[in-house]
This record gives C-alpha cells, sequence and structure tokens, in this order.
C-alpha cells in the first residue's frame, strides 16, 4: 500500500483577490462587476488539490496570525494538517483581475517580514517531518527576511536525506533551489525565461534550457506552457501533453494543481505518462473555475481522456 503522506511548504501564502473587468485601463479608474477572495498561495493551492485528491497532507511553513481564519477553515475543511508556524502580522492580498477576453494582470504583493529566529523554527520543523514522510513539496515565493539560500538549504538538508522533493519557485529562489537539486522542478515560460535571463523566442529554446536544469543533477524537470501544454523531462526524452480545450474562467492556481497533480503521480508510483495525463487534465479543470476545486471523478475521467500525451 503506497504511502499517501506528503508535506507542502508555503513559506509566502496569499488571499487571493479577484475582479472581474470589461476591460483592463492601465492608468484609468477601473470597476470590477464581479468579485471574489479566498485563501491562496502556492503551497496552500498545492495543498488543498493533494488533500482533495486523496492525500495525507501537512502543510507548513508560515501564516500571518492576524488574517488567518480563512486558510484555517480551508484547512479543515480538506482535513489538511496544519503544521503552520504563526507569524506576527497579515498574510499578504494579491489581485487578480480578469477580463472578457479571459486575460489575467496579477499583481503578487511580497507578504510579511519574518524575524531570523522564526526560520531556525522551521528548520527544526522540518527535521522532524523528515523522520515520518518521504515526500517534500516546496512551492511559492519567499517572504521578506528569508533568504534564496536558506530556502535552498531546506531543500538540501531533505535531499541528502533521499527525501523526494518537488520544487516551485520562480526567480532568485529558483535559481538558487535549483542548486539543491531537488527531484523535480516546475517552471512555467515565465520562470524559465527569468531563469535563463532573456525571452523564450521558440520551442527548441525551451527544450534547450529545460534540459541545462536536468543537466544540472535533476531527475525530472518539467515545463508548463500554458493552453500550449506541458513538457516533462526525464532520461533525456521529453514528453508532451496537449489538454482539453475548456472555457478559460480563471488560469490562477492551474500550475500548482499541475504540481499536486504531478506529486500525487510519484506518490503512488504511477507511469510518466500516466502521471502527465492525470495533471494535465487537472489543470485544465482549473483554468475553467475560479479556485482550485478538483471535478467530480466523471469529469475528471473524460478531461482525463480528452488530454493527449506523446513523446515531443
Ligand atoms: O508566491 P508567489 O509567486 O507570489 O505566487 C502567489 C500567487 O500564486 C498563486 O498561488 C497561483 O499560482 C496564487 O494563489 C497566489 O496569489
Amino acid at each position: 500500500m503506497a504511502d499517501k503522506k506528503a508535506v507542502v511548504v508555503c513559506l509566502n501564502p496569499a488571499i487571493d483577490q479577484t475582479g472581474s473587468l470589461q476591460k483592463l485601463e492601465v492608468g484609468e479608474l477601473n470597476r470590477v462587476h464581479s468579485d471574489n477572495t479566498i485563501p491562496g498561495g502556492k503551497g496552500v493551492n498545492v495543498a488543498s488539490v493533494l488533500s482533495q485528491i486523496g492525500a495525507e497532507v501537512t502543510l507548513t511553513g508560515f501564516i500571518g496570525a492576524d488574517n488567518a481564519e480563512m486558510f484555517e477553515q480551508m484547512f479543515m475543511q480538506h482535513g489538511i494538517t496544519d503544521e503552520m508556524l504563526r507569524v506576527e502580522g497579515s498574510n499578504r492580498t494579491n489581485l487578480k483581475l480578469t477580463d472578457a477576453d479571459g486575460q489575467l494582470t496579477e499583481i503578487n504583493f511580497s507578504g510579511f517580514t519574518l524575524p531570523a529566529s522564526t526560520l531556525d523554527k522551521l528548520g527544526q520543523l522540518l527535521s522532524g517531518l523528515a523522520r515520518t514522510h518521504k515526500t517534500f513539496i516546496f512551492s511559492g515565493s519567499l517572504p521578506n527576511g528569508v533568504s534564496a539560500i536558506r530556502l535552498a538549504g531546506w531543500i538540501h538538508f531533505l535531499v541528502m536525506q533521499g527525501k523526494t522533493v518537488v520544487f516551485d519557485a520562480s526567480g532568485d529562489a529558483f535559481d538558487k533551489g535549483v542548486k539543491a537539486l531537488p527531484s523535480m522542478v516546475k517552471p512555467n515560460l515565465y520562470e524559465l525565461s527569468g531563469w535563463i535571463g532573456k525571452p523564450l523566442t521558440s520551442e527548441a529554446e525551451v527544450l534547450q534550457h529545460g534540459a541545462e536544469i536536468a543537466a544540472l543533477g535533476i531527475k525530472d524537470v518539467v515545463v508548463s506552457c500554458g493552453a500550449q501544454g506541458v513538457l516533462w523531462l526525464r532520461n533525456g526524452e521529453w514528453m508532451r501533453s496537449i489538454p482539453p480545450e475548456v472555457n478559460v474562467v480563471n488560469s490562477v492556481g492551474a500550475g500548482d494543481t499541475l504540481v499536486a497533480g504531478l506529486c500525487w503521480g510519484k506518490i503512488n508510483s504511477w507511469s510518466q505518462s500516466k502521471t502527465l495525463k492525470f495533471s494535465t487534465a487537472l489543470a485544465a479543470h482549473a483554468v475553467s473555475e475560479a479556485g482550485v476545486e478538483i471535478p467530480e471523478a466523471v469529469l475528471l475521467r473524460k478531461l482525463v481522456t480528452q488530454t493527449t500525451v506523446k513523446p515531443v
């Protein structure tokens, strides 16, 4: 019986405030016609999806004590074990603006500032969790006070103990984190282009730079390419998935849903193609609704059937 346990590390949760408007006019007054506010942040979303699929999820990291209730309710609803360290202050609110053409504009804030003493506490917590868990997922940006080097240190510590570490971040955090050699990384095109320091102009470039990441010593490099699907490099071979066409409502959290699906495949020791199909279908569904609720079984099966996977 596979061990269904996973630890998700979210260092910088966010409340996602989404507003829908006809057209975003930069520099003008914009009025939204509908809105919603939900608990989010990359690790929080991954934990939510993983627990809905059936994993036993422990969520750790940091959470601002002043507005933690919305998160706590969601953790309870999904049966997530809450090992988040409470820190002084509020979690950030990130703005997501969607327009009538389905275009998404995101404004992500930097989050709370952590004192150095809290970082040591997380290190101790991770080392305790490493005694009972083998799968760890680090997802999302760093709040003020957490250096990318510190993040890389946590990843390195777990890798050295033979843990499976899945890693999804951007900028300096991604750059330093990949050097700690996690088992799997999942940049999107924007993050990959940030890593190489220039725009990506063709798929050949995506494949080339993805291979450079793998050459550092990373077993699985997954690049999410939005509606174009997902590319996954393992053992020198690229595989591609093409998602079914869906009605785009809100793509916030789709990448996190993909990460959760990939982890679920790892937890269950599924083949690469089964994992890719499943996680792509799950992410396609996430795009078709606000939030990261998974579809009911019949719809999920349909989306999986409509997703194609083939070698590149
Ligand atoms: O930690 P970052 O990179 O600022 O991203 C946080 C944002 O990403 C999301 O997790 C979606 O991927 C949102 O819920 C959140 O607002």
